[in-house]
């Protein structure tokens, strides 16, 4: 067992998910060819228990045991959302709004440098050179279609810009390509996409890189948000956590990597070898067999890993999976503080997991929206030219403005209000010269142009929202009955032979 706690430690946090009885422990053997990915996704949706794989057929020398669904969502009432809540030391029964908190409280935080420690378990194990070979490794295949071996669907790339003076952790896809290479994706806005190109501009050949496995759970978090661009990673994480990330130096470069990482690749980032990369089960729900783009190759010089080593694995696809719940859930967190430090009355902002990180829900304060003497139209705008060119904004195509009466975490309410306060056209505002997503079916694999465009602010405020406030009643048992009558219906309910009701 570590000594830290369950947001500093992967393996203390899978000891937190043992507590919360939020994991299953299988210590049956499993094929790492599909079956893990495959009890992973059922797992994803049916919202059960993480799955931790003790015993993975073509294991050796402790390369490796399995963690799936790391940031899957659970069906227990009031710990939907536990396995998120344990990643940045929140109690199990924190909400999405409080996750999304803490995941911006160092915004405005001077950073703690990370503490470089002279070793750590990341480097209980070594295999180095010509020793490795990747094939030779469990290693998953995620989904029948994909073009590769995806052994990393939930590690950290970790890439400095040219002069170090920033830190960028990112978790980007990345599949086998050779004994000791990989092939990633990492497209336009993404940031190990600019500092390819920054190094690239400078004519440089390679880019010192490393592959973090099983990293604190803060780290994996900040990886998957959309920090600002020379906003290091490791200092970020250090100012929410209160305390400096201890971190090892890589032997093979200068790259520092979280001492108590289960896996680590050190290697190099090649700024001209490029691959092959995918088909690859995709965060909005889709395959397409057989389509593969160019991504950009990692030569891998040394592998060093933990005695026992547990590899995290994250089988996206249809919700709920890691792309909801932290790309989508965490982009929608940015976009609240970049509309906030513009002065926006945004309160709140949510990623529907039905939307599959494609749609951002923004709740309003009206108050100080009918202050602003603004429309429906006009305010929208501003939003859409705001959200949908900064980087936060890259991946969602919808944002839908609600007032102070809907629960945006809730899919009932935020669809009543999308269903009956926003006028098809009327109240929207289309964005078609912004940077689009071309992941999204409807852009890769659509009509017009893949990486541009087809994006609306949907306004589903009423124009009485701008001027004088909210002037109707909800009809529903908490707004359209006397709370005497309320509390009688309640008191009977049971013994009236209803069904006892939900908190
Ligand atoms: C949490 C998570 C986030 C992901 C991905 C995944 C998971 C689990 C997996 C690997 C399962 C699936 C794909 C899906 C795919 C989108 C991609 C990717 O392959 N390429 C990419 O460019 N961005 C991805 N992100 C988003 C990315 O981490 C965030 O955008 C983050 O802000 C990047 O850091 P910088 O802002 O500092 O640039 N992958
Ligand atoms: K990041």
């Amino acid at each position: 067992n570590d000594p830290e706690p369950a947001h500093l430690s992967f393996r203390s946090f899978i000891n937190a998910l043992r507590e919360d009885g939020d994991l299953a422990d299988i210590e049956a053997p499993i094929d790492p060819n599909l079956q893990a990915a495959a009890i992973t996704r059922l797992v994803y949706e049916t919202d059960d228990k993480a799955p931790f794989f003790h015993n993975i057929i073509g294991a050796k020398d402790g390369l490796w045991r399995i963690l799936g669904a790391p940031g899957g969502v659970r069906k227990t009432p009031g710990h939907q959302y536990s396995r998120l809540a344990r990643h940045v030391a929140l109690p199990p029964t924190a909400s999405l709004h409080e996750i999304q908190d803490k995941m911006l409280s160092a915004t405005h935080l001077p950073p703690i440098e990370p503490e470089i420690v002279a070793t750590g378990p990341c480097k209980e194990n070594s295999i180095e050179g010509d020793d490795i070979d990747l094939w030779s490794l469990p290693l998953p295949q995620i989904h029948q279609s994909d073009g590769g071996k995806y052994v990393q669907t939930f590690g950290v790339h970790i890439l400095q810009n040219l002069d170090g003076s920033w830190t960028n952790w990112s978790i980007s896809r990345a599949m086998v390509h050779d004994k000791n290479k990989l092939v990633s994706l990492a497209a336009n806005p993404q940031h190990i996409r600019l500092i390819h190109d920054q190094w690239a501009k400078e004519g440089k050949k390679e880019i010192p890189w490393a592959l973090a496995f099983g990293v604190p759970p803060t780290a994996a978090m900040a990886a998957s948000m959309p920090l600002p661009e020379g906003v290091s990673d490791p200092g970020y994480v250090g100012a929410m956590c209160g305390e400096a990330m201890k971190m090892v130096k890589c032997d093979t470069n200068d790259i520092l990597v979280p001492a108590n990482s289960e896996i680590v690749f050190e290697g190099t980032l090649s700024i001209e070898e490029t691959a092959k990369e995918g088909p690859f089960g995709e965060m909005h729900g889709y395959t397409f067999p057989g389509k593969s783009i160019i991504g950009n190759v990692h030569k891998i010089t040394k592998i060093t890993y933990r005695n026992n080593a547990i590899l995290p694995i994250s089988s996206c696809g249809r919700a709920t999976d890691e792309t909801h719940t932290m790309l989508g859930l965490l982009a929608a967190a940015r976009i609240r503080q970049v509309c906030q430090d513009a002065g926006l009355p945004i309160i709140q902002t949510s990623c529907p997991w039905f939307a599959h990180a494609t749609w951002t829900v923004l709740k309003v304060d009206t108050t100080k929206l009918r202050a602003l003497k603004t429309t429906g139209k006009e305010f929208a705008k501003k939003v859409g030219d705001l959200v949908f060119n900064v980087k936060a904004g890259f991946a969602m195509h919808r944002l839908i403005l609600v007032g102070e009466d809907i629960d945006i975490y809730n899919d009932k309410d935020v669809l009543w209000a999308f269903t009956t306060r926003c006028r098809p056209n009327l109240d929207e505002v289309f964005f078609e010269e912004v940077l689009g997503f071309r992941l999204i079916p409807f852009m890769g694999y659509g009509n017009g142009d893949p990486v541009k465009g087809g994006k609306v602010v949907s306004d589903a405020l009423l124009p009485v929202e701008f001027t004088t406030g909210q002037n109707w009643e909800t009809c529903n048992f908490k707004n359209a009955y006397p709370q005497s009558v309320q509390d009688q219906v309640l008191k009977d309910w049971e013994s009236f032979g209803f069904a006892k009701l939900q908190e």
